[in-house]
């Protein structure tokens, strides 16, 4: 037998790191949850149990803290190009490491119309992820994320013209609830170091605020004719907004609301135009993905 691929380092590892602007009393939050994992010559401590290779997943995870002491931890992608090239740097048989860092949610609460200096709330589950692969061979390459934000659209989504044959039951429709958790991704340049992250570093935010703007607003707008049609706008207007940014992808739940037929009860009318009661699906949904990269 021979070792095919390795990696490995510690992972759900939580941070926290606060900013204090000392002139304005305010303070700013950011809580995190990364995945680091390293590559490289360690091959022997998985066949000849030969240790000498390895940097322990602890000293990994004391890493992870330091480095968010050293360095920013906004935009998520400088902080994870940081942490890094820190392996490559600091030990020669290290090769490549790969990070995951998943930003929660702390929106500052607003009392009486005001920002509060030091008060957050979770406003949903929704994420910013990152994923950074370091690498001596290629550099910094960076993939940024929005995950778990769930929309749901009372109307305006429509599904008809689908093939019709032997296996079709599904009736077509023009006026649909649509509802998904985004799933959306976006892959940059590869950045050659750290300074070229560090370089320019505010399209990390805008393209962040870009993608979720452009996803809520395609979403709300957009007279959809499927999930595949309304997701490929999405990313074409993504494409056009980050000019670093040289894939888009999303990955789609369609998370199917099913009219109920009542009418056996005294008659009631609750299909088509007169549905109001909904059957939530807990599964089976669809699952509708796509890249889109420039032409
Ligand atoms: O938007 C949709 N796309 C599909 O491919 C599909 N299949 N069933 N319902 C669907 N809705």
């Amino acid at each position: 037998a021979r070792l095919a691929a390795a990696r490995y380092g510690k992972d759900n590892v939580r941070v926290y790191k606060v900013h204090k602007d000392e002139a304005t009393g305010t303070q700013s939050v950011t809580e995190m949850t990364v995945c680091c994992l390293l590559e490289g010559q360690i091959e022997t401590s998985y066949t000849e149990a030969d240790n000498s290779v390895v940097v322990a997943t602890d000293s990994i995870k004391n890493t992870i803290y330091i480095k968010a002491k050293e360095h920013p931890v906004n935009p998520p992608e400088l902080y994870a190009a940081h942490l890094g090239q820190h392996f490559l740097d600091k030990y020669p048989h290290i090769n490549a490491a790969n990070i995951k860092v998943i930003v929660h949610r702390w929106t500052r609460i607003n009392i009486d119309g005001k920002p509060h200096p030091h008060s957050f709330y979770r406003d949903g589950n929704e994420t910013r992820n990152v994923e950074a692969r370091v690498s001596r061979e290629a550099g910094i390459e960076l993939k940024s994320a929005i995950q778990g934000l769930s929309v749901l659209k009372s109307t305006g989504s429509a599904f008809h013209g689908f093939v019709r044959d032997e296996y079709t039951t599904l009736g077509e429709t023009w006026d649909r609830i649509l509802s998904t958790d985004v799933d959306a991704t976006w892959n940059w340049k590869t950045f050659a170091t750290v300074a070229d992250v560090e370089k320019g570093v505010e399209r990390f935010d805008q393209a962040f605020e870009a993608a979720r703007n452009i996803t809520l607003k395609t979403f709300a707008e957009d007279e959809s004719a499927s999930v595949q049609n309304t997701m490929y706008k999405m990313c074409e207007e993504i494409l056009e907004k980050a000019a670093e940014v040289e894939v888009v992808g999303y990955s789609l739940p369609n998370k199917h609301y099913f009219e109920i037929d009542l009418s056996w009860h005294k008659g009631y009318k609750n299909t088509g135009k007169d549905a109001e009661v909904y059957a939530p699906q807990s599964g089976p949904n669809g699952l509708i993905k796509c890249e889109v990269a420039r032409s």
